[in-house]
């Protein structure tokens, strides 16, 4: 009886913390999804001036699109994907369907346009849980090909994992088809995305599963130890951005 009174207490503790942690990951993600602006927060990351493209980076919520950017959002993710989604997806491609999801309620947006304001390419993600986990999920990077090979894919994903890192989010997630050869090639090795525990693994269903889930945790500086904490207090553990859009504190590639 005493053996199991401890152990029915130690249960109860334990539950007790694990509900304490999940409250503070509910309040983070309800805290970056509050966030009216969050690229308010790097400024220099709303312009991408390189290889011969001059852009500008705006981030909006699905309820302040306008029907020109939910027209471009929708055909730009259709004529990248239709195809994958119909040779892979369980449910091939649906127009309702996409509509519906690039419009809930916590979609937000990364959107690129150029130097004629003509829109180029978009980022759909959104702070969320995961399980028990709090994570930025990247559910669509999508570019024009006229901007492709650039440096843009990485930009903005870079930008990603700094809104991950700032909001305290765990990771960047995204599910990723595996022959979409391109954007494997892009995710896992040039920005060593990997693939994550809850990704299906091979044999867990009868026909192997056609997409990795993929995700990159976010690293953060561990403080100092009291005693080598310089005096004049100069350390920090927030991510800063210099001028050049370089990040410090936090580790993108
Ligand atoms: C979660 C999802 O959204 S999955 C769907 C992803 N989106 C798509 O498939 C839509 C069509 N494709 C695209 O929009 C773009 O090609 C993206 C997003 C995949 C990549 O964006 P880009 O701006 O073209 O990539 P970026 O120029 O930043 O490339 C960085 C590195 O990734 C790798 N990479 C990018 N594209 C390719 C490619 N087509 N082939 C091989 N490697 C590539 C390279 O290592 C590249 O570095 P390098 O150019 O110096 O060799």
């Amino acid at each position: 009886m005493g053996r199991k009174s401890a152990k029915s207490k130690e249960k109860k503790q334990r539950r007790k913390e694990e509900n304490a942690k999940l409250a503070v990951s509910l309040a983070k993600v309800d805290a970056a999804c509050k966030l009216e602006d969050p690229l308010s927060l790097f400024e220099p990351f709303r312009k991408f001036d390189r290889n011969g493209v001059s852009l500008t980076i705006e981030c909006k919520h699905a309820d302040d699109l306008d029907d020109t950017a939910k027209e471009f959002i929708f055909q730009l993710c259709k004529k990248n994907m239709q195809k994958l989604y119909e040779e892979n997806g369980i449910q091939g491609w649906k127009d309702r369907d996409k509509r519906e999801e690039l419009l809930e309620d916590k979609a937000r947006y990364l959107l690129v346009r150029d130097v004629k304001q003509e829109l180029v390419a978009f980022v759909h993600f959104r702070f969320d849980m995961e399980f028990d986990e709090e994570i930025l999920y990247c559910y669509e990077i999508q570019l024009t090909e006229c901007v492709r090979r650039k440096g843009l894919g990485k930009f903005l994903m870079q930008i990603l994992e700094l809104l991950a890192h700032k909001t305290e989010m765990l990771k960047v997630m995204l599910t990723v088809f595996k022959a979409n050869d391109n954007a494997v090639k892009f995710f896992m090795e040039a920005l060593k995305f990997e693939v994550d525990d809850i990704s299906p693994d091979d044999g867990m269903y009868e026909e192997e599963a056609r997409y990795w889930i993929l995700s990159k945790p976010i690293k953060r500086k561990t403080p100092l130890a009291p005693k080598q904490v310089p005096q004049s207090n100069t350390v920090t553990t927030n991510t800063s951005v210099n001028t050049n859009g370089q990040t410090n504190g936090v580790a993108v590639q």
